[in-house]
């Protein structure tokens, strides 16, 4: 099997963005939404995506965005890819795809098999659907809670869409991870923090080096 694609989502500092880039990563990720610890402003924003070089992905994460927030994203900071991790629907998938024309990544949270019944709804109108844990009731954030789902809800599954698999994934689990589902993508974020927002380059290097050497 190919080397796993790795996202190293809600980067906040050079170092790690560095270290995310040095070590292969396919794809970074910036967060907007004000309740995270990883949230950044605009300005910030701008000043990380600048400096990704080309063929890294950009992703922005927004949660249930309205049109103004996009739109003020999109004028600010150079990015290649929406990752929509709210309640949007499909209809509001299809729409942001179109009114940017960039394409998007729905987040799915799954906790048991019939959550896994939204990937039909959405696969016809994202380009990536990203599969990650539901956060717990209650909880503040939808996604990057180090939460891992039952893997094996989705081992071997056929997708018709690109995915990623997300969720309390670690340098210590990533290899089990690839193998268990089969999937050829992981999105990480607080398994590479040594503090809530506050990315590790050490850990990184460690998480990509065991995706690319996957088993
Ligand atoms: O990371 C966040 O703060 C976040 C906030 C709101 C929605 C999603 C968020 N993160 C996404 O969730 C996955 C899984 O996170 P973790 O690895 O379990 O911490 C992460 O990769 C982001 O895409």
């Amino acid at each position: 099997m190919s080397a796993a694609r790795v996202k190293i989502c809600g980067l906040t500092e050079p170092a790690g963005l560095e270290a995310a880039v040095a070590g292969g990563a396919a794809y970074v990720g910036f967060v907007f939404f004000p309740k995270s610890p990883r949230h950044l402003e605009l300005d910030r924003a701008r000043e990380l995506a600048v400096e990704v070089p080309p063929g890294v992905v950009k992703v922005a994460l927004v949660v249930n965005a309205d049109d103004a927030t996009l739109d003020t994203i999109d004028a600010t900071v150079p990015i290649d890819m929406w990752q929509l991790h709210g309640s949007e629907s499909p209809e509001r998938v299809a729409e942001v795809k179109a009114r940017y024309g960039l394409p998007v990544m729905k987040a799915l949270g799954v906790a048991e098999a019939d959550d896994l019944k939204a990937v039909d709804l959405y696969a016809p109108v994202a380009d990536q659907l990203l599969i990650d844990a539901k956060p717990p009731k209650g909880a503040d954030l939808p996604g990057g809670n180090g939460l891992a789902f039952d893997w094996r809800l989705v081992a071997q599954r056929r997708w018709a869409v690109p995915w990623m698999l997300a969720g309390g994934l670690t340098p210590d689990n990533a290899a089990e991870a690839l193998a268990l589902t089969g999937a050829a993508q992981l999105d990480v974020s607080s398994g590479v923090e040594s503090a809530p927002g506050v990315k590790d380059p050490e850990r990184i290097a460690a998480f990509l080096s065991a995706a690319h050497h996957r088993r």
